[in-house]
């Protein structure tokens, strides 16, 4: 994440809420607008940052054709923060159940864009958002979109494991109860409408999906804060499922933890994108290539540089500049 972060963001008890999908009560601060005639095509004006080679960027690096369904179209995605434009003009379309990587130098724009794609950006003041991103052809950005539910479809993990202080059955249940899925409690009871057994299947399987049932299954009633990083991970990935998600959006998920807990995180990243769309960034090359189906490159000044399959990016990609990124040449 940013060292820009923002209080709101980094207060652990709303950027939990957020990610078990919370709705955003607050009204939203950044406008976007839904004009999608006469996109303009990306920049063709020559950049020149240090370090970097002269080249201009060309529309067909960033036309990414594949087969299948787009879950995701971003169109003319410009995002400032005050005067700083951080994302410029990014259009960009997301296959359904698969992995997409976000690569790319520190403050490029990876998290902001993130953040785009499931409105976690209009949590912050500053932020201002012009374009369309729109969710099975519906644009997340409408005035009548909701918020509540479009954080239930695109649900989110953050780069450091964020569980409630609860127990881990609680961390699961939390978003389906809040979202009234299921009813548990003294009232349900008394009216003889309580889900408990439906929640039990609910934290079970959420739990399986996430790798993590056989290690928790005989502690479910013990504070999650007592696992290890990489279990804590997995459950903030549980929780997430438990909301049935459409789209998985990670940031970072696997920067805070060892190696071990990292590659179960990444085997879990490719079973997920069977049934799910996940988006993931990272810093972490070798990672991007070992789990993600395609690869897009943002290089400084918030440009999307290049898109394609993720062994076109790192074996033969056409902008020079993404070779030397990759090359580990700057960045
Ligand atoms: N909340 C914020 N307020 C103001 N500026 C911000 C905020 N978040 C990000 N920025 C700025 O926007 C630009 C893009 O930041 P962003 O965090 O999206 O980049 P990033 O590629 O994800 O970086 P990193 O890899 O270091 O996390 C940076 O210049 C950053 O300083």
């Amino acid at each position: 994440m940013s060292e820009h972060q923002t209080e709101t963001e980094t207060e652990p008890d709303r950027e939990r809420a957020a990610e078990a999908t919370e709705p955003d009560a607050a009204p939203s601060t950044a406008t976007a607008t839904t004009e999608s005639a006469s996109r303009p095509e990306p920049s063709t004006e020559r950049t020149t940052v240090a370090g970097e080679t002269d080249e201009t960027t060309r529309p067909e690096w960033v036309q990414y054709d594949f087969d299948g369904e787009s879950k995701l179209s971003v169109h003319d995605l410009d995002v400032y923060y005050g005067d700083e434009h951080a994302l410029k003009g990014v259009s960009m379309e997301i296959p359904e159940e698969s992995v997409t990587a976000l690569i790319g130098p520190s403050g490029c724009g990876k998290s902001t864009y993130l953040r785009c794609l499931n409105r976690m950006n209009d949590r912050i003041k500053a932020a201002r958002i012009d374009g369309s991103v729109e969710l099975d052809g519906q644009n997340v950005y409408d005035d009548n979109a909701n918020l509540v539910e479009l954080r239930k479809r695109v649900g989110m993990v953050f780069q450091s494991p964020n569980p409630f202080p609860k127990s881990i059955r609680d961390n699961i249940s939390y978003g389906p109860r809040k979202h009234g899925d299921i009813n548990t409690g003294l009232l349900s009871r008394l009216v003889g409408r309580s889900d408990k057994e439906a929640e039990e299947k609910l934290v079970e399987r959420s739990l399986r999906d996430a790798a993590l049932w056989d290690e928790v299954s005989g502690r479910l009633d013990d504070n999650a804060l007592g696992l290890s990083g990489g279990q804590q991970q997995r459950l903030c990935i549980a929780r997430c499922l438990a909301t049935d998600p459409e789209v998985i959006l990670m940031d970072e998920p696997a920067s805070a933890l060892d190696p071990i807990a990292t590659s179960k995180i990444e085997d879990l990243i490719t079973d997920l994108a069977e049934e799910y769309t996940v988006v993931v960034v990272t810093h972490n090359m070798q990672q991007a290539a070992r789990i993600s189906d395609q690869t897009a490159v943002f290089l400084t000044g918030g440009e999307l540089v290049e898109y394609d399959d993720t062994e076109k990016i790192f074996e033969n990609p056409e902008s020079q500049r993404v070779e030397d990124y990759i090359s580990g040449k700057f960045g």
